[in-house]
């Protein structure tokens, strides 16, 4: 016999796959903060930013809803090569909206549903054919960890500290780093962070490959754009999307058709013609 205290068996028959169109309309009401997407076709970067620095930068409905938009809108930006996810304020993210969660426990349909709408975001944010980069500055608690997961890197400040809380609130990871988290840091130091939900500070991220690099407060989203210009302003767009098709690739076929679609190509030749001795 299970205590009351106990996880019951999984039996998730109960929650039904949602149309995300309506799940945006259920938690569109709940708003708050705001998500903000420019893009400079200048440099063909985009900024993301997450902003609701009254509220330590939490996610409302609203906000959620806003960011599947906003990556929509970039998935049909053709000429961008990078992405930058940035937050307003002195912490990157704290998770969800708790005034909003209060109201949406009746049903465990409703985070589920929540969790659908996030999970296609960071996939598909994660799918761009754009070189993306997070700046983590401050704290980085519950949702915020997972968020800052779906980005190609991460920089974050001196003081950042990431706390997966999750299991301290009575529930899982939801925003995708069940997956992210395993794949960045390892089965096993994933499972730590996720069940400790203890201090992460930027020393530690560094060393475990969960931060990529370091940015000043003050100065992080200049810093973020040197340090991603450094990896993508040499190339022409089509090769840095190229080259982001070929991580996501899931096999071989995939690889040699990105390639066949740049060789003997003007890029291809140009380079052909320079007679490199590389190193
Ligand atoms: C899968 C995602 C999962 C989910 O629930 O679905 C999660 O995200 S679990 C994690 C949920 N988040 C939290 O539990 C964060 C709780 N808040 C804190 O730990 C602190 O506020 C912290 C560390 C984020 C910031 O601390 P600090 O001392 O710098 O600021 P304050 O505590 O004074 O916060 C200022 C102001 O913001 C409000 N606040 C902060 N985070 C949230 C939040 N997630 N939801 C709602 N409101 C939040 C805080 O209550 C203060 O409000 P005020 O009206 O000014 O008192």
């Amino acid at each position: 016999m299970s205590s009351s205290a106990e996880i019951e068996p999984l039996d998730a028959s109960y929650l039904t796959e949602p149309n995300l169109e309506d799940v945006k309309r259920q938690l569109g009401i709940y708003e708050g903060g705001r998500i903000k997407l420019t893009k400079d076709e200048d440099s063909g970067v985009a900024y993301l930013c997450i902003d609701h620095a009254e509220k330590k930068n939490c996610f409302s409905g609203k906000m959620m809803v806003d960011f599947n938009d906003a990556v929509a809108e970039l998935e049909k930006w053709e000429t961008g090569k990078g992405l930058i996810l940035y937050s307003s304020g002195d912490l990157f993210c704290s998770g969800s909206f708790l005034n909003v969660v209060k109201q949406l426990t009746d049903d465990p349909n409703h985070g589920y549903r929540a969790s659908c709408l996030m999970h296609d975001s960071v996939q598909r944010l994660r799918n761009l054919p754009l070189v993306s980069v997070a700046i983590v500055q401050g704290k980085s608690i519950g949702g915020g960890g997972e968020i800052m997961l779906s980005t190609d890197f991460r920089l974050f400040t001196q003081n950042t500290l990431v706390a997966y809380v999750q299991a301290k609130m009575g529930i899982t990871t939801a925003w995708g780093a069940g997956m992210f988290l395993k794949q960045k840091v390892g089965h096993s130091k994933a499972l730590d962070y996720i069940l400790t939900g203890r201090k992460i500070l930027t020393e530690e991220a560094l060393a475990v490959g969960l931060a990529d690099g370091i940015v000043n407060h003050e100065t992080r989203l200049d810093d973020a754009l040197t340090w991603l210009n450094a990896r993508i302003q040499h190339l022409p767009t089509s090769l840095v999307r190229a080259q982001k098709r070929n991580i996501l690739a899931t096999s071989f076929l995939e690889e040699r058709q990105v390639l066949g679609s740049l060789w003997g190509r003007p890029s291809h030749l140009n380079a052909l013609n320079q007679n490199y001795k590389h190193y």
